[in-house]
């Protein structure tokens, strides 16, 4: 089965690999995902995950594309840190799945109202480089207990599991 991940982000790409298991060919392309740089809600964030599933499966003619997304949520108790993915497939509609969610600190999330992209800014709050294709703000924020790579692995077998059993109702 040739599973179509759509983007190059190596967190994204190792979690999906982490997901499935059995005999499955793995390609990554930089999927369209039709929404802002940084999506600011959790309905923003779910149609740029849909959208890059739909587009992978497209682009890398696969039978199964995945797409993952970042974004925040804001809420009366600050603004959160969300995730979200959907699974595109030949067989039926799309399936999508939410990840794991912190409440961002004050001053990153002020920064994000203002208009400014997390990845950028939590690279200037660490003083480190890409941190979007490593821990993640998650990682950071929780003490690397759990980083991006794991929780997007997490995220995405709630996808492959929803999927494996709308399959055993078509069959
Ligand atoms: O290469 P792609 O797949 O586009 O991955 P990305 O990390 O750049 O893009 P996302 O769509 O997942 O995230 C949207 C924006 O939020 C940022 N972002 C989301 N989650 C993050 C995290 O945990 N740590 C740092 N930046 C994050 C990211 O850098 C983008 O600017």
């Amino acid at each position: 089965m040739k599973i179509i991940i759509g983007s190059n982000n190596p967190a994204k790409i190792e979690a999906v690999k982490h997901a499935f298991k059995g005999n499955y060919d793995f390609f990554s392309v930089n999927a369209f995902s039709g929404v802002s740089e940084m999506p600011f809600s959790d309905e923003e964030t779910i149609k740029g995950a849909l959208n890059r599933a739909e587009s992978a499966i497209k682009i890398g003619h696969g039978d199964i594309g995945i797409g993952l997304e970042g974004g925040v949520q804001e809420t009366t108790y600050g603004l959160l840190l969300c995730n979200w993915g959907a699974i595109a497939s030949n067989e039926h509609s799309s399936i999508i799945a939410g990840g794991a969610r912190i409440l961002l600190p004050e001053e990153i999330a002020i920064r994000l109202r203002n208009g400014e992209e997390l990845g950028p800014v939590m690279d200037d709050y660490t003083n480190k480089q890409n941190i979007r294709k490593k821990e993640g703000a998650v990682g950071i924020f929780t003490n690397g207990k759990i980083d991006r790579a794991e929780m997007f692995t997490h995220l995405t077998k709630l996808l492959v599991g929803q999927y494996e059993y709308h399959r055993s109702l078509i069959k």
